[in-house]
């Protein structure tokens, strides 16, 4: 009876398999432009017709055929490493492993969950309704009203977060059926597996424990300024923090409180928005100024596509659009464009650098097969930007572009600025590490969907020192309020970018023969650090990242000591500070709670929900 089953011998012929994926190249560009076409209708304008054509261009039906012709082969024998590594790389066809009717299912899902984050606002008694983008991120970022920010990072987690928990649910288990059926434990392995790094916990976890006590010292500071500004009551100094106080509504870059944590408030100051505002600077200014900044490095220009085709602004006709930005790859070698809610902000600034470096990443790697379109990891992608970011936000570069317009190099100026970039880039780090610590347990099955809300706050509590302002339960959500949940895209990546992006800053640096502290390195018009950047973008993910890793920095690991060398002078400034001030790293008070009586704005804007029970 066994003999019936005559297991196919597979494939081996190398010339055949060649032929196999010139002709997916080839359809798979024309397939995944018009999906991409069709995604982005959506995004910039939401409704039925745009979502029913998103839909009908899935991608699964060719990934399916060209993927199970794939397993056909064995390529063990193979001469040419590329065809080896695309042909694995194709075998994994991800969500395409459903069935149909759990495919239909799963897809709605996403773009259901996506659209109702998209459009969710919060609403007053006097009726007037504010979206996230700008009305809600600007009251975080400027009030210093503890009520009014209750109101809104509340009102943002009933109003996103709350209704998307049951689609969450079913989304994780089709998710992980997707990945089991392709031969991953969890889909959370299937997200891990994507860095080909046996040991990738491991390594991640040995950089937390490195940058911990530089985070714990900023943490120690920030909270004692808090302290000054909202008192004894809503402040515990041997506590977490209330966790919408940061600046953001996540929490997850503090730069908005700058104001109230600058350590020299008489010397240089460093936020360009005034200068930005005063100047008249606009959104498409902001970009050239970024595109300005990549060509003087020798990388390419933007095509006249992008200016003509991109978004970057939210549309003023009344049209819902997806407001989170965006860089985006259609795949036919000349269409790319960005899609951001642009305001006139030095944080936004920043954000259109790191588009900017997701669009120059695609720039570089377009002539490239299809499947080597990515990056060398996904954390390379996010890094490219931010690293010339790294420069522009040098008080020597804003002075050379206008935007500020007093810099003095002393002592307490350096250490201004050096705070500036902690509170975004040392105070993201646990935030980063802990949105896939949570994502991975909830698809490994240790975070039970009953458990959704508390190991979420039992993380920001571990990791970010951070507390619920007011009594969170099971009935919210929390997690579904951070865009990159509700939209299903890993968020490690950013942790491993704000670890990588210092290594890539300390050897363009070098290549730029700069001399000096590396926080006062502006790498602009090194035309010898744009090559070495370039060469690895170019490689896109023909290689394994250590290898491109080692093109830029000389050596293939990630580490924390370029991130560590950088804040190396506040790291001491810190260190005396918290000692002066006699005040505790971490926060041992950890069941303290912030007075949760809400007083009369809260009695306002407060719905009384129904207690139903789950
Ligand atoms: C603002 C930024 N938007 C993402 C990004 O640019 O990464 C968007 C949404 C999700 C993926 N994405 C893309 O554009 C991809 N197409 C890029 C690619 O091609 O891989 C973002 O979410 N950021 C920036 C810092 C931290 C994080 C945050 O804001 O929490
Ligand atoms: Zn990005």
């Amino acid at each position: 009876f066994l003999s019936l089953f005559v297991y196919p011998d597979k494939n081996t012929d190398e010339l055949e398999a060649k032929k196999f994926l010139d002709d997916y190249n080839s359809t798979a560009e024309v397939m995944w432009n018009a999906y991409t076409e069709a995604s982005w209708m959506y995004n910039t304008d939401i409704n039925k017709a745009n979502k029913q054509l998103e839909k009908n261009l899935q991608l699964s039906a060719h990934t399916l055929r060209y993927g199970q012709q794939a397993r056909q082969y064995d390529t063990t024998d193979f001469q040419d490493s590329s065809v080896k590594r695309i042909m694995k790389k194709l075998s994994d066809i991800e969500r395409a492993a459903l069935s149909t009717a759990q495919l239909e299912e799963y897809n709605t899902l996403l773009s259901n969950m996506e659209t109702k984050y998209s459009v969710a606002e919060v609403c007053r008694d006097n009726g007037a309704c504010h979206p996230l983008d700008p009305d809600l991120q600007k009251i975080m970022a400027e009030s210093r009203d503890y009520d009014e920010l209750l109101f809104a990072w509340k009102g943002w987690r009933d109003a996103a977060g709350k209704v998307l928990r049951q689609d969450y649910k079913r989304y994780v288990e089709l998710a992980n059926t997707a990945a089991k059926l392709n031969g991953h434990s969890d889909n959370g392995a299937f997200w891990r597996s994507l860095y080909e790094t046996p040991t990738f916990e491991e390594d991640l976890e040995a950089l937390w424990k490195e940058l911990e006590p530089l985070y714990q010292n900023v943490h120690a500071y920030v909270r004692r300024a808090l302290y000054k500004k909202y008192g004894s009551e809503h402040i515990n100094l041997k506590g977490p923090i209330p966790a919408h106080l940061l600046g953001n509504m996540w929490a997850q870059t503090w730069s908005g409180i700058m104001d109230l944590a600058m350590p020299y408030p008489d010397a240089t100051q460093v936020d360009a928005t005034p200068a930005m505002v005063s100047q008249g600077w606009n959104a498409s200014r902001m970009f050239q100024e970024s595109d300005k900044f990549f060509t003087s490095l020798g990388l390419l220009p933007m095509p006249q596509e992008f200016w003509d085709k991109s978004m970057l602004e939210k549309p003023s006709d009344g049209r819902q659009v997806v407001c989170h930005a965006s860089a985006w790859d259609f795949y036919n070698r000349k269409d790319f464009r960005i899609k951001q809610c642009t305001v006139v902000t030095m944080d936004d600034l920043i954000t259109a650098h790191h588009e900017m470096g997701h669009v120059q990443y695609f720039l570089q790697y377009k002539d490239r097969p299809v499947s080597f379109r990515d990056g060398a990891n996904p954390g390379f992608h996010e890094a490219i930007g931010d690293v010339l970011a790294l420069s522009v936000s040098t008080p020597k570069h804003l002075q050379s572009i206008g935007l500020l317009d007093k810099v003095e190099n002393n002592y307490e100026s350096d250490i201004n600025f050096l705070m500036s970039m902690a509170l975004d880039k040392i105070a993201f780090l646990p935030f980063g590490y802990l949105m896939d610590q949570w994502r991975w347990k909830v698809f490994d099955g240790r975070i039970p969907s009953t458990e959704y809300n508390k190991e979420w706050w039992n993380l920001r509590m571990k990791y970010q020192g951070l507390c619920p302002p007011v009594t969170r339960t099971e009935e919210d959500f929390d997690a579904g309020a951070k865009f990159h949940i509700p939209a299903n895209v890993p968020y490690v990546r950013y942790f491993v970018s704000f670890i990588i992006q210092f290594q890539f800053h300390k050897a363009l640096c070098d290549a730029a023969k700069h001399t000096g502290p590396l926080h006062t390195c502006d790498i602009y018009k090194s035309q010898e650090a744009g090559k070495r950047l370039g060469d690895v973008m170019k490689l896109g993910f023909s290689k394994p990242w250590p290898e491109a890793m080692t093109m830029i920095t000389g050596q293939p690991k990630m580490k924390a000591q370029p991130l560590m060398d950088y804040f190396q002078p506040l790291i001491q400034w810190l260190e005396k500070e918290n000692n002066k001030n006699n005040d505790v790293r971490g926060w041992p008070d950890y069941d303290w709670k912030p007075s949760s009586t809400p007083n009369t704005f809260l009695r306002q804007h407060t719905l009384r929900l129904p207690q139903k029970h789950e």
